[in-house]
């Protein structure tokens, strides 16, 4: 089985606090992981260095074989928060920013998820309520074709009931090879679509597991597994 993402000795400071401190992960082709941690715990700073948004760090990354800033980009897709449109602009020229800017969008991937997740592309983005623009950024990003996709706490504002549906459609959404890393904080949620999950703590990656091993070995839940690592000190 190939790697799609090896980072080893990783630290990253940001105003001279340390935020990550010798970070060792590999994730296979195929997975989807569950990234999870406290609060500040630092789920976004390492998705963010994942991804390439954050520069300055010590160690290394690799993406799909690829160390370059430039090659990572386009082989990963990261859910950014959509903050640098102006909030008057339209769903729709946002799409077609998407199309002019990544020549992996899948315009008929978008097209089909839209359908499913109800986006009116006729509307501004400031129209969107915090569950509707968290849609459109879902939406956005696994339409991209790429081997990696990064899912920042993507459900916070989405219903209960349209995240159980989402949550179930993701496998369908992404190819057989591809991985996804999907912080949250609803861990039982998640739980079911999980092949690892990777805990944050203490500036590091405190523990990977395999959520079938979780379930056999530990017989614990994920949920459960997950809240006594954090107890343990
Ligand atoms: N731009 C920044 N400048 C200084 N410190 C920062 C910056 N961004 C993040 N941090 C700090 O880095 C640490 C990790 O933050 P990060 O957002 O990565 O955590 P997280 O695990 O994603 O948290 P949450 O679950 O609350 O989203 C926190 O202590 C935070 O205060």
């Amino acid at each position: 089985m190939t790697n799609a993402i090896e980072i080893a000795n990783l630290s990253y400071s940001k105003n001279l606090k340390k935020i990550l401190e010798n970070v060792n992960l590999t994730i296979q082709q195929g997975k989807i992981v569950g990234l999870l941690g406290a609060n500040g715990a630092g789920k976004t700073t390492l998705m963010r260095l994942i991804a390439g948004v954050a520069k300055g760090s010590k160690g290394k990354i690799t993406v799909d074989n690829q160390q370059k800033i430039t090659a990572k980009k386009s082989r990963v897709s990261f859910s950014e928060q959509l903050n640098g449109f102006n909030p008057n602009i339209k769903i729709e020229k946002i799409i077609s920013f998407y199309q002019d800017v990544y020549p992996d969008f899948s315009t008929d991937k978008y097209n089909e998820m839209a359908g499913f997740l109800q986006i009116d592309e006729g509307l501004k983005l400031s129209a969107l309520s915090k569950g509707m623009r968290e849609k459109l950024i879902i939406g956005l990003t696994l339409s991209r074709e790429t081997q990696v996709y990064l899912l920042d706490e993507p459900f916070g504002g989405i219903d209960s009931m349209t995240r159980k549906k989402i949550i179930d459609s993701i496998i369908k959404w992404k190819s057989d090879d591809a991985v996804i890393l999907v912080s949250d904080h609803y861990v039982s949620e998640i739980a079911s679509i999980l092949d690892e999950i990777v805990i944050i703590k203490d500036k590091t990656v405190y523990a990977q597991k395999s959520t079938e091993e979780i379930r056999e070995k530990y017989r614990e839940g994920i949920e459960e597994y997950y809240e006594n690592a954090y107890r343990e000190e």
